[in-house]
């Protein structure tokens, strides 16, 4: 009888970009302190979005990482957030190597132009990263500027993740479909819109725009923030 371990894919580069081209990547986190920061919470919620048609699944944490690759047979964009501010979201080339470990199949880390904490440059850190691991690197850009020298560092996906994060940019309510136009035309590499995709609306109209992939999160899988929209939206009682 074949198990479900032996029928599981092998990710390989060519593979992992197939399954995400022109598809859905859902991101499963649960912040610090909130009722569903757990990792098997996660990985069901993993299991769940799957069920529903994400190609990919974004998870953050090492813990959180390791059991969505054992739940779910697409591929996982792992990272590391470290702090909430300046440089965190697989902020080192020791976080990144962590996250590979993990089992991530993408190592999404900080594609800003801003001075990494261990004083390595990204082109250094996509470099020995890929020294000890063959999973591909996303580089999370706030800007073009970023998404140019995260191209020239040697990345295999550009990500709008921090796009009204850095202070290049505006925090457009929806995606920074400005910035996305500008990514797509200036550069060759594939360009996961990710950040304030609320809609699938603005989801189709990203894929249109040339996007590779769409990563949604908050508007699938944070229910505090969605019952926040709902409460914000009645008039204050009294
Ligand atoms: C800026 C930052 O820390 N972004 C994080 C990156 O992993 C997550 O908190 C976001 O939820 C994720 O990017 C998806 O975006 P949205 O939840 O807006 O669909």
């Amino acid at each position: 009888m074949t198990g479900p371990q032996e029928t599981r894919t092998t990710w390989t580069r060519e593979r992992v970009l197939d399954a995400m081209r022109g598809r859905l990547t859902v991101s499963c986190q649960a912040y610090p302190g909130e009722p569903l920061r757990d990792p098997r919470t996660t990985a069901q919620m993993a299991r769940a979005v799957v069920a529903g048609g994400a190609a990919a699944v974004r998870a953050q944490g090492l813990d959180d990482v390791a059991a969505v690759v054992a739940a779910v047979d697409v591929p996982v964009v792992g990272l590391w957030k470290d702090g909430d501010g300046g440089v965190f979201i697989t902020p080192t080339l020791r976080h990144a190597r962590a996250v590979a470990d993990a089992g991530a199949h993408v190592v999404a880390l900080d594609g800003t132009r801003r001075p990494r904490p261990d004083g390595l440059t990204l082109a250094e850190t996509v470099a020995r990263l890929r020294e000890t691991t063959d999973a591909l690197v996303m580089a999370d850009c706030g800007s073009l500027h970023d998404a140019l020298a995260a191209q020239d560092a040697g990345v295999d996906l550009l990500g709008t993740t921090l796009a009204g994060y850095t202070g290049e940019r505006p925090k457009t309510p929806g995606p920074d479909l400005e910035l996305v136009d500008e990514v797509v035309a200036a550069c060759s590499l594939p360009v996961v819109v990710e950040g304030r995709v609320h809609t699938p609306a603005q989801a189709a109209e990203a894929m249109a725009r040339g996007a590779f992939s769409v990563c949604v999160g908050t508007a699938i899988t944070h229910p505090t923030t969605l019952t926040s929209w709902f409460v914000d939206a009645f008039p204050t009682p009294g």
